[in-house]
């Protein structure tokens, strides 16, 4: 065994890390291995900046685990892969469940940084399907709750890059065959990052030539019969908005990888949180959505009613005239209100304040401009992160309203399993922020092909034309990421 197994570390750190303590580092792996809670430690460096994509796309590896998660104007994004450890759950408790499991693998997770940041140390990266558990074999690979410990992270936030390596302690018999794992894994960081100045083309980039879309009359058929349906519901009263959606089931080309869809979504849709995650079978969910669920950065919460949706103009006159006819028209306002008055009921009893706009905002998107209310509030001392999470999902924007009303009618008026289509996505870390969006404009990537989900609000003045319509301008960046005309 080496009498100082740790001295060469500072070799191996990238040149960005311009102060690093070597005895504390010696130290944090010494008592690793003396302490009994630590099972999982995380070791996070600076690093100099990268697109955390392209080093995604460096590194994929179709047999394991990988994460992306993007918004291009909060200038804020994560890569992440591999797996050292997962936490899943199911069923009505499942926010609880994941809760609880959160805070044990914190405790159990211990935190090397070379620089104090509130993106250091563990981040759990993940998601939860639309209801509490999955009916269809589709949706295998993704859980009702499951998020993962990657083995490496990218995250980067504005101007500054940050890499943690997560590791399971009980993988190491001593300091210094861990010393020995994160000097290879800072050797293999830098190489890829060397790589990036060099060669442009390392994954495969194929050119897949543009599809056209195979026709859907007989869904249009069932689309309307559903939108019918539903419409007579709310005149008997059964409730007064649903949120009904539709899958298309399209070939997808195996020249067109995952990354490369996230990279044509990310470049349109900058005001999007635009995501993937591969699981080791080789399926990936991906998808660009406008809608934030809730963000969390010390207890101020911040969330938003987004629903009420028109086209963009061709011209500016012509979109002006599209925003006013959204901002002035009963039935999106109708649509939208369901949507902010059931977000304030249900963060009442977990919020000490709460404020927001009284007249919705118009968000533009390439596609479509949706009414827009964004929502802050500040948790209260009691509650988790987590909990409030679990009580907004879903809003009305995605099932109903009243929910316990319309959630029956869902499974019966759509004819397919929604899975992790509409449900919350995203991370939370051990500093207790978190940030969730609602799974829309989504796809589910088998080898070969691909199922698209988009869907909009029904209320009683909806006509099931429009609606239709509607549902095929949210369907548009997926298909165009997936190269479909
Ligand atoms: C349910 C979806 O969109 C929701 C979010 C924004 C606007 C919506 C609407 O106008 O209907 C929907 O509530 C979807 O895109 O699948």
């Amino acid at each position: 065994m080496n009498d100082n197994p740790l001295s060469d570390l500072k070799d191996h750190l990238p040149s960005s890390v311009t102060r690093f303590n070597k005895s504390e580092y010696n130290d944090f792996l010494d008592n690793l291995f003396k302490s009994s809670t630590a099972r999982y430690a995380t070791f996070s460096f600076p690093i100099h900046s990268i697109d955390p994509l392209a080093y995604l796309e460096m590194c994929w590896k179709e047999d394991d685990f990988q994460y992306y998660w993007e918004k291009p104007n909060d200038e804020f994004a994560i890569a992440a892969g591999g797996e050292i450890t997962s936490v899943t759950a199911s069923g009505p408790n499942r926010f609880n469940g994941i809760n609880n499991k959160v805070s044990t693998l914190g405790q159990q997770t211990a935190e090397f940084s070379t620089i104090s940041h509130p993106y250091s140390g563990m981040f759990l990266l993940g998601g939860f399907s639309f209801f509490d558990q999955n009916n269809d074999d589709l949706w295998e690979d993704f859980p009702p709750a499951s998020f993962y410990l990657p083995r490496w992270m990218i995250i980067k936030d504005g101007k500054f890059t940050l890499a943690t390596f997560s590791i399971d302690v009980n993988a190491f018999s001593a300091a210094h065959e861990l010393n020995n794992y994160i000097t290879d894994q800072l050797d293999q960081l830098n190489a890829t990052l060397e790589q990036k100045k060099s060669d442009g083309n390392t994954h495969q980039n194929g050119e897949a030539s543009p599809t056209l879309l195979p026709k859907q009359e007989s869904d249009y058929q069932k689309w309307t019969d559903s939108v019918i349906k539903a419409k007579e519901l709310i005149r008997k009263n059964t409730f007064e908005k649903i949120v009904l959606a539709r899958s298309i089931k399209v070939p997808k080309s195996t020249a067109i990888p995952p990354t490369q869809v996230v990279n044509s979504l990310r470049k349109q849709y900058t005001n999007c949180y635009n995501f993937l995650i591969h699981k080791p079978s080789g399926n990936t969910f991906l998808g660009s959505t406008p809608e934030r669920l809730m963000s969390a950065r010390n207890k101020l919460l911040l969330t938003e009613a987004l629903a009420g949706s028109i086209g963009r103009g061709n011209t500016a006159t012509e979109d002006a005239f599209l925003e006013n006819k959204l901002s002035g028209n009963g039935k999106d306002q109708n649509e939208h209100n369901f949507v902010v008055q059931d977000i304030e009921e249900r963060l009442e009893p977990f919020v000490k304040e709460l404020s927001r706009n009284t007249t919705p905002e118009v968000k533009k998107l390439s596609n479509v401009q949706h009414l827009y209310t964004p929502i802050r509030a500040q948790l209260n001392e009691k509650s988790t992160i987590l909990e409030v999470l679990g009580q907004l999902h879903p809003t009305p924007a995605v099932g109903g309203y009243p929910w316990e009303k319309a959630a029956p009618f869902i499974k019966d008026l759509e004819h397919f399993e929604r899975g992790r289509y509409a449900g919350p996505i995203g991370w939370i870390n051990s500093k207790g922020n978190m940030e969730f969006a609602v799974a829309i404009r989504s796809a589910l990537c088998t080898k070969n092909h691909a199922h698209l989900f988009a869907g909009c609000g029904i209320v009683k003045d909806s006509d099931p034309a429009t609606e239709w319509e509607e549902t095929n301008l949210k369907l548009k960046p997926m298909l165009s990421a997936l190269q479909y005309d």
